[in-house]
């Protein structure tokens, strides 16, 4: 099981407070906490604040946004803990999307050199994705997830009825890490993931599906939690797709993470042919598929430069070589490709082109 210390439990369930108790019994009241961000607080919470002040459960509320995926507002979570008792036997419960789990996650592993955090996701991308796993971590200096840790939290509960108040785009954002799944390890999950129907959704169908992308996601977390293997498995599609999402940062017309991702993917396919032997045939019908999706998203030429700039931050890179996870087939991974420079710029000059 290489260097894995597989402790989460994944749970699926529509009765949140059920799951719950079990776990808040384990603590001492006064003893758990809650983290969770705007949006979350107005439209869910008060559904839940009575179980948490009966559970002596204290809240602290984060403003919703990538933006504030920072290290400022980590610092909100740190003073809020200290300012109400929290000690290394508390358990921080975080209630959001990925970007509320990323952050809390990385304020519960550091606080006190680490406390027990939960994760209750509330978007489709954290549920398949963001919460599993226990990459923490918070965006610095213009770079995506530039500081962070890896510590799994005691428990992932899953509730998809969360997912009836997300809007579309945030749907389709969380989609595009389900076809990283597929593409990377399972090509059944792929084929499922083609006739989804964003207009008509069958929430007990999506459940399924949810489950098989966490299957993919778990698998690969379970053999390499700190990412030194196939681990890297999972970043397809993110060496050009956190250029993608930093860049549109820097330029003021942000991206969701997943569109980003399937921005990124496209790219990377295109050199999985290059470098891997990928069928060109399947990119072109993966380019069409993720192109009516997700839109495109315009760059320049004078864009490349930056966007290379910002791949040699990739935290896969090893020895100033930018390393990419391709697919030699759909299913299949290749880690550690070294693509050159000017390769690199083919690659975003088919994607510019499309
Ligand atoms: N740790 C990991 O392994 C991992 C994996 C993938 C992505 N991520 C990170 O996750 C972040 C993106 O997460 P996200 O897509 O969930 O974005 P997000 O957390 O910003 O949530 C998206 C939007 O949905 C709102 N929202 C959340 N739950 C809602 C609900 N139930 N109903 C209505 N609105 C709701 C939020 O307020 C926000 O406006 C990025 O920072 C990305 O880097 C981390
Ligand atoms: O779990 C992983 O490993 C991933 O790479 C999942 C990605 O979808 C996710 O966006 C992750 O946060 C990216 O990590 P990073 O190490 O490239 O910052
Ligand atoms: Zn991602």
């Amino acid at each position: 099981m290489g260097n894995s210390t597989i402790y989460s439990k994944i749970l699926y369930t529509r009765d949140l407070e059920a799951e719950l108790k079990a776990y808040i019994e384990k603590y001492p009241k006064g003893k758990v906490f809650l983290a969770t961000e705007t949006t979350m607080d107005e439209l869910w919470l008060p559904r839940f604040n009575a179980f948490f002040e009966e559970s002596g459960v204290k809240k602290v509320v984060i403003p919703a946004g990538e933006h504030n995926k920072k290290i400022e507002s980590v610092g909100k979570i740190w003073e809020f803990l200290s300012h109400n008792g929290c000690d290394r036997k508390s358990l921080l419960i975080n209630i959001g999307g990925g970007m509320l789990t990323d952050l809390a996650g990385f304020a519960a592993t550091t606080f006190k050199r680490g406390i027990d955090f939960l994760n209750i996701p509330t978007t489709l991308l954290s549920q398949v994705d963001a919460s599993v796993g226990g990459k923490t971590g918070i965006n610095f200096s213009g770079l995506k997830n530039e500081v962070g840790t890896f510590k799994e939290p005691i428990a992932v509960i899953i509730n998809t009825d969360f997912l009836k108040t997300i809007d579309r785009e945030n749907l389709v954002s969380g989609f595009a890490e389900m076809i990283k799944h597929g593409l990377i390890h399972n090509p059944e999950h792929l084929e499922e993931l083609k006739p989804f129907d964003f207009d008509n959704i069958d929430y007990d169908h999506l459940q399924e599906i949810i489950r098989h992308s966490v299957n993919v996601k778990e698998y690969f977390v379970a053999n390499d939690l700190t990412e030194n293997n196939i681990r890297k498995a999972l970043n397809f599609g993110h060496t050009v797709g956190h250029a993608f999402e930093s860049l549109a940062m820097e330029q003021k017309r942000p991206v969701l993470h997943g569109y980003a991702v399937a921005y990124g993917m496209i790219a990377e396919l295109y050199l999985s042919v290059k470098m891997c032997g990928f069928p060109e045939s399947d990119l072109n019908i993966l380019t069409q598929w993720m192109l009516g999706i997700y839109g495109k998203f315009e760059i320049s030429e004078s864009d490349f430069e930056r966007l290379y700039q910002l791949m040699t931050h990739d935290k896969k890179n090893e020895s100033g070589r930018i390393n990419f996870t391709l697919l030699p087939e759909i299913g299949q991974i290749a880690i550690n490709q070294n693509c050159s420079k000017e390769l690199i710029q083919e690659a975003l000059e088919y994607y510019r082109n499309l």
